[in-house]
C-alpha cells in the first residue's frame, strides 16, 4: 500500500518510509488542520497544543482507551500513553515512567493532568476514592503557588515535578508523592513586561474579603512592588481577570480545605504571601555619613514582624548591617545601597521556596502511601511517574533559571535518545535483527560542556566563591575555557553575553546577575532572626541552618545514572572529594556513616559548596537517578 504523506490519515509515522523533519512536519500540519492533534512515531506519543477545548476526553474516551488491546484500533491519544504505562506496570510488574517534554506553553502540564486522569480512571474502581480526588487535585494547588504569567503561557509552571504514583502488585493506588525541582524563585522580586510573580498573590487580593485584607494589612495591590508590572500596566487589567482571580481563590481555598489543609495552615499561608509582599516593600535610603544605609518608611518593616512575629530590632540589624565574630571580638559592618537591597530580596525569595516546599511536603504528607505489613518504606511499591518539567525556553532576555532549565532539558534529551535510538539498536544486535544505523543528533557533547571538571557550572562555582569576581570576569573564564566547544559562542563586543547551539536551538544568555543568582545568599544574621520567630513555622523553615530542607541524595546518585557513560557528576573537582570519602563509606558499610552523607546539609557543611549550581546538580543527579529503574514512555508536545 502507498502511504500518502500529507494525508493527514497516517497515525503513525513510523511506518513510513523516509522520515524526515520535511515529511513528518508536513503531515503533522496537515492533521492539525483537520483537527488531529495526536500522532504517534512508534512508541513516542507527539502532541500539539489545539489551544481550545475539544471533546476528546470525555468518560467515553476514558473506557475505549481503558485496557486498549491493538493499539491502531483506535485514533493515538494521550490516553493510550497512559494506558499503556498502566498496563505494564501491571503487567510486567515493573515501575513506569511517563516523560513528557516541549516549549514552554506547549500543552506539558494538561497533557500531565490528562493522563493522571486516566491512570486513575484505569485503577479507579477498588481505589481509595478520596486519595484518588487528592492526587487529581494536587496539580492545580502546586500551579497556584509554583506557576505564573509569562510572555510564552499565561499558567506556565515555574517549577519541573515528578509525580510519583504507588501501586499495589495488582494495580490499586495507593497513595502518591511529589517531587518539586527549580522553583524560579527570582520571579518573586523580578518579573518582564506583561509577566506576574505566582499566582496566590493576585488570588489573595481577589479573593479576600475587606476585614481579612485588613487583617494581613494589605491595602491597594498597586502599592506592592512585586506586583507592579515594569509597563505600567495595571495589576488586574480588567474586571474579567479580577473576577478570575476571585473565583480562583476560593477554588484553591477549598481545595486546600479538601486535601486536609486546616484553617490554622490556611492562615499561615496566607500570612506568609503577605510578609513576603510588605518585606519587599522596604526601602532604603542611603546614608552619606556612614556608606551604610536606614530604612525612613518603618511601616512595612513593623507589618513584617507583626506578621511573622520577629524582633524588629533584630530584623533592621539584619538587614543594614553584617554582624561577625573575628577573632573573638563582635563586628558590625553597615550594608551598603546594593547589598542591602539584595539582602532583603534574598529573605525575600527563602521566604516563598521555603513556604513552597512546605506546602509540598504537606501535600506528600497528605498522600503518603498506606502502610502495607506495618512496612513504612513506600519504595517496596510499583511505581508510575509523570515528569513535567519546565521546557526549553529562549526568551528575549536568558538568564541564569533559563540555564538550569535548558541544561535539564539537554539532559532529558540525551535520555530520549539513549532510549529511543542507542538502546532500540543495542536490541536488533544483540538479536541479529539486520538494521539500518539510525542517525540522530547526540548532545553528549552538550552535557559535557555544562557539567565537566572545566565546564559552565564548574567555572560558575569557581567563581562565585572569588569575592572579587563579577560577572563580566565570569564571562572571561567562560570564553577562555570553552570557546572552542563547537556548541559555545562567543559573541563579539557585548561583555556580559553568552551563546549555546542547544539541541533545540541557539540561545544567547546574559550573564547579568548570574554570580549573585548562584551565590544566593542569605545571611548568617537573616536566618538567627528568622530562627527567634514566635511563629513555629518560620522557625522550622529556617531551622537547618540556611537549606533547602527538601533534598536528601542517596549515596548511589552519585554512582551515575548510565553505567556505559563516563559519569559527568563524579567528573567535578569538588566531587571527587565526595566520591572519594562515598567509597570509603561504602566500604565500611557501615549504616551510620553512609547515613552522614544523606542529608544535603552534610554534604555542603563539609565540602563548603553552597551554590545554585551545586544544588542543581544533585537535584538533577537524584531526579535520573529516580527515573533510572523505570520504563520509560514519551509524549513530546
Ligand atoms: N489538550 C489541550 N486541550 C486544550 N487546551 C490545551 C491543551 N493543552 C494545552 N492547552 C492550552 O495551552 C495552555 C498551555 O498549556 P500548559 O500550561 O500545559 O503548557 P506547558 O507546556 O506546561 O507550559 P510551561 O512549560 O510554560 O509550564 C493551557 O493553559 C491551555 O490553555
Amino acid at each position: 500500500m502507498v502511504i500518502q504523506v500529507g494525508s493527514g490519515e497516517i497515525n503513525d509515522l513510523s511506518i513510513l518510509n523516509i522520515l524526515n523533519e520535511n515529511n513528518l512536519l508536513y503531515e503533522l500540519r496537515i492533521r492539525y488542520k483537520k483537527g488531529i492533534i495526536y500522532t504517534y512515531i512508534g512508541d513516542v506519543l507527539i502532541a500539539i497544543n489545539p489551544f481550545k477545548q475539544l471533546n476528546i476526553y470525555e468518560k467515553q474516551q476514558h473506557d475505549l482507551y481503558k485496557h486498549i488491546q491493538y493499539r491502531n484500533h483506535s485514533p493515538p491519544h494521550i490516553f493510550w500513553i497512559a494506558d499503556h504505562a498502566y498496563r505494564k506496570l501491571c503487567l510486567s510488574k515493573q515501575s513506569q515512567c511517563i516523560i513528557v517534554t516541549g516549549e514552554s506553553g506547549s500543552g506539558k502540564t494538561e497533557s500531565t493532568k490528562l493522563m493522571v486522569s486516566h491512570i486513575i480512571y484505569c485503577s479507579g474502581n477498588s481505589g481509595d476514592r478520596e486519595l484518588q480526588n487528592r492526587i487529581i487535585e494536587t496539580s492545580p494547588l502546586l500551579e497556584a503557588f509554583g506557576n505564573a504569567q509569562t510572555c510564552m503561557n499565561q499558567n506556565s509552571s515555574r517549577f519541573g515535578k515528578y509525580l510519583q504514583l504507588n501501586f499495589t502488585d495488582n494495580g490499586r493506588i495507593v497513595g502518591a508523592k511529589v517531587y518539586e525541582y527549580l522553583l524560579e524563585k527570582s520571579r518573586i522580586v523580578q518579573h518582564g513586561s506583561n509577566e506576574r510573580t505566582f499566582h496566590f498573590f493576585y488570588y489573595l487580593f481577589a479573593g479576600l474579603e475587606k476585614e481579612d485584607l485588613n487583617y494581613f494589612h494589605l491595602n491597594d495591590p498597586e502599592t506592592y512592588r512585586i506586583l507592579k508590572d515594569p509597563s505600567g500596566e495595571k495589576v488586574f487589567p480588567n474586571q474579567t481577570d479580577f473576577d478570575h482571580c476571585r473565583q480562583m481563590f476560593n477554588t484553591q481555598k477549598n481545595i486546600m480545605k479538601r486535601m486536609g489543609f486546616t484553617d490554622k495552615d490556611i492562615n499561615i499561608v496566607f500570612t506568609i504571601l503577605s510578609a513576603i509582599l510588605h518585606l519587599t516593600n522596604i526601602q532604603f535610603t542611603r546614608d552619606d555619613e556612614t556608606d551604610g544605609v536606614y530604612i525612613e518608611d518603618e511601616y512595612p518593616l513593623e507589618v513584617v514582624c507583626t506578621l511573622l512575629a520577629l524582633d524588629q530590632e533584630i530584623l533592621t540589624m539584619a538587614l543594614i548591617s553584617t554582624f561577625s565574630i573575628t577573632k573573638g571580638e563582635h563586628v558590625i559592618s553597615l550594608k551598603n545601597f546594593d547589598q542591602a537591597n539584595d539582602c532583603r530580596d534574598a529573605l525575600a525569595k527563602a521566604l516563598y521556596e521555603r513556604l513552597f516546599s512546605w506546602i509540598v511536603k504537606q501535600i506528600n504528607n497528605l498522600l503518603q502511601p498506606t502502610r502495607r505489613n506495618n512496612s513504612i518504606d513506600d519504595d517496596i511499591y510499583l511505581t508510575c511517574s509523570i515528569l513535567d518539567m519546565s521546557g526549553f525556553e529562549n526568551f528575549q532576555m536568558n538568564s541564569f533559571e533559563q540555564l538550569c532549565i535548558n541544561i535539564t532539558n539537554e539532559h532529558l534529551q540525551y535520555y530520549f535518545n539513549e532510549h529511543i535510538f542507542v538502546q532500540e539498536q543495542q536490541d536488533y544486535q544483540t538479536e541479529g535483527i539486520s538494521y539500518e544505523k539510525i542517525h540522530f543528533q547526540n548532545n553528549e557533547d552538550l552535557i559535557a560542556l555544562f557539567m565537566d571538571s572545566l565546564g559552565i557550572l564548574a567555572l560558575l562555582d569557581e567563581e562565585s566563591h572569588f569575592p572579587k569576581a563579577n560577572d563580566e570576569s565570569l564571562v572571561q573564564k567562560f570564553h577562555s575555557h570553552c570557546k572552542y566547544h563547537s556548541r559555545y559562542i562567543k559573541p563579539k563586543g557585548n561583555e556580559t553575553t553568552f551563546g549555546i547551539h542547544h539541541y533545540a536551538g541557539k540561545v544567547v544568555y546574559d550573564a547579568h546577575g548570574f554570580l549573585e543568582k548562584n551565590r544566593d545568599n542569605l545571611s548568617i544574621n537573616l536566618i538567627e532572626c528568622m530562627k527567634k520567630s514566635g511563629m513555629d513555622l518560620i522557625k522550622h523553615l529556617f531551622l537547618l541552618t540556611d537549606e533547602i530542607n527538601h533534598s536528601s541524595i542517596s549515596p548511589y546518585t552519585m554512582i551515575g545514572y548510565n553505567k556505559k557513560h563516563p559519569n559527568w557528576y563524579r567528573k567535578s573537582s569538588a566531587n571527587e572529594h565526595i566520591q572519594d570519602h562515598m567509597t570509603e563509606q561504602t566500604n565500611k558499610s557501615n549504616q551510620q556513616e553512609l547515613k552522614f552523607f544523606k542529608t544535603n546539609i552534610h554534604f555542603k557543611e563539609y565540602f563548603n559548596q553552597n551554590t545554585v549550581a551545586f544544588h542543581f546538580k544533585i537535584s538533577l543527579a537524584e531526579l535520573l537517578d529516580r527515573m533510572k529503574d523505570t520504563e520509560p514512555s514519551f509524549v513530546r508536545i
